[in-house]
């Protein structure tokens, strides 16, 4: 197993990975001082029937832990300010107090409404993250939580970091292989930031499925590191956590418009070559390592044309993106394979060029 360390302005907090990480949780909350409170754990409706579940209700039980399950429908149609207000009631009803605690179990999705729920029930509870799915290996860390409205992504929530994240990889087990897909996008996005030996790495063993763990570890590691290095130096994006959002001011707008038909990652993926396109028309990045990414994208599965032909209704979406200042467009564009650059002059006719142009020889 190893840990990671998030330092947050709130107070720093350990990001435990490996299989059978789980067996740690009791002493993980004891080390945050939260022995013997009451526990919420906020799942969905597909986690709930899976091992880890169980797992974690056999965790609690045998450290004598009071835990009830609060359970959402699944997907991220449902991250919306609506199911938190049924959150909300559920906590109410069992009569969960400030000194309680959350554990978000379950991926994005989860983890981003259960977060911005113990953020704001009461004016804040302390809470954990129990990631389940490798998408999750993004979410779980940096404290972003919030929900979606319907005119854009992640609109509504806070900065609100968790006392303590317990990613057992034995949860992915149970990951079906679009969802390890999903979620192989934000490794490869990780790479394509800050790990230019993990990208060759990538390049030269594709992961289309959950590896072995002795395997996997030290990957899905790296790719938290690039992460967790970006948080330390900057955890408000007051300026270099931008670059963490590579591929998602257009893929944030395609997976919207796609009404979540589209995975996080598989919209992401598609973002990153739109953006890597941009990058190219402006001279920031070389032809060759724009291919290298599509082809590593490709080599996983992931989908790298948009669907969605009316560039209006992207347009619409990223023009509600938060980076954005008073005049341009702010996207984070790669420069090189390991660099990425955040640029704030972006005119809607660059991106509408490039946009465009992906529908152009589509059957070719
Ligand atoms: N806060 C952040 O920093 C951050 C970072 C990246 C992504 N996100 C958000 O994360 C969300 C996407 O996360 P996601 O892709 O994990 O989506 P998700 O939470 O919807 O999970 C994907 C699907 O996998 C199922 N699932 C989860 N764990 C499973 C398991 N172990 N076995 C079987 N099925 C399982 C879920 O029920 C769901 O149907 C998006 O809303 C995105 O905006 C947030
Ligand atoms: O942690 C970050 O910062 C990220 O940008 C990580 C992204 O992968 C993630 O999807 C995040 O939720 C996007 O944030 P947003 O600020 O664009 O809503
Ligand atoms: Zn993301």
């Amino acid at each position: 197993m190893r840990t990671l360390t998030i330092v947050s302005e709130r107070h720093t907090y350990p990001v435990l990975v490996g299989a059978g990480a789980l067996s740690q949780l009791p002493w993980a909350l004891s080390e945050a001082g939260l022995d013997e409170r009451r526990i919420a754990v906020i799942t969905d409706d597909t986690v709930r029937q899976q091992p880890i579940a169980q797992e974690l209700a056999h965790v609690l039980e045998q450290s004598s832990y009071d835990y009830s399950f609060v359970v959402i429908p699944a997907g991220d149609a449902h991250k919306s300010l609506d199911t938190a207000v049924y959150v909300y009631g559920e906590l109410l009803t069992m009569g969960f107090r400030r000194g309680d605690v959350i554990v978000a179990l379950g991926g994005g999705v989860v983890g981003d409404l259960a977060g911005f729920v113990a953020a704001t029930y009461m004016r804040g509870v302390p809470f954990i993250q129990v990631p389940t799915t490798l998408l999750a290996h993004d979410s779980a860390l940096g404290g972003k939580v919030g929900v979606n409205l319907p005119q854009g992504k992640n609109l509504v929530g806070a900065f609100y970091p968790p006392k303590t994240v317990v990613f057992d990889t034995r949860a992915l087990l149970s990951l079906p292989e679009r969802q390890w897909v999903n979620g192989m996008a934000e490794v490869i996005k990780h790479a394509l930031i800050g790990d230019a030996n993990l990208f060759a790495a990538l390049e030269a063993q594709p992961l289309r499925e959950c590896p072995d763990p002795t395997f996997l570890e030290p990957i899905l590691a790296d790719a938290m590191q690039v992460k967790v290095n970006v948080v330390n130096a900057d955890e408000h994006e007051a300026g270099l956590r931008q670059v963490l959002n590579v591929g998602h001011t257009i893929g944030h707008a395609i997976e919207q418009c796609s009404h979540y038909e589209l995975g996080h990652g598989e919209a992401i993926a598609i973002g990153l070559v739109l953006e890597a396109d941009l990058a190219v028309m402006r001279g920031m990045l070389t032809m060759e390592a724009r291919d290298r990414l599509v082809q590593l994208l490709r080599a996983h599965g992931l989908p790298i044309r948009p669907q969605e032909r009316d560039f209006a209704e992207i347009a619409k979406r990223i023009q509600v993106d938060k980076k954005h200042g008073r005049r341009g467009w702010t996207f984070a564009l790669p420069q090189a394979i390991g660099r990425v650059e955040v640029v704030t002059d972006i005119e809607e006719d660059e991106v509408r060029r490039v946009y465009e142009r992906a529908f152009e020889g589509e059957n070719a």
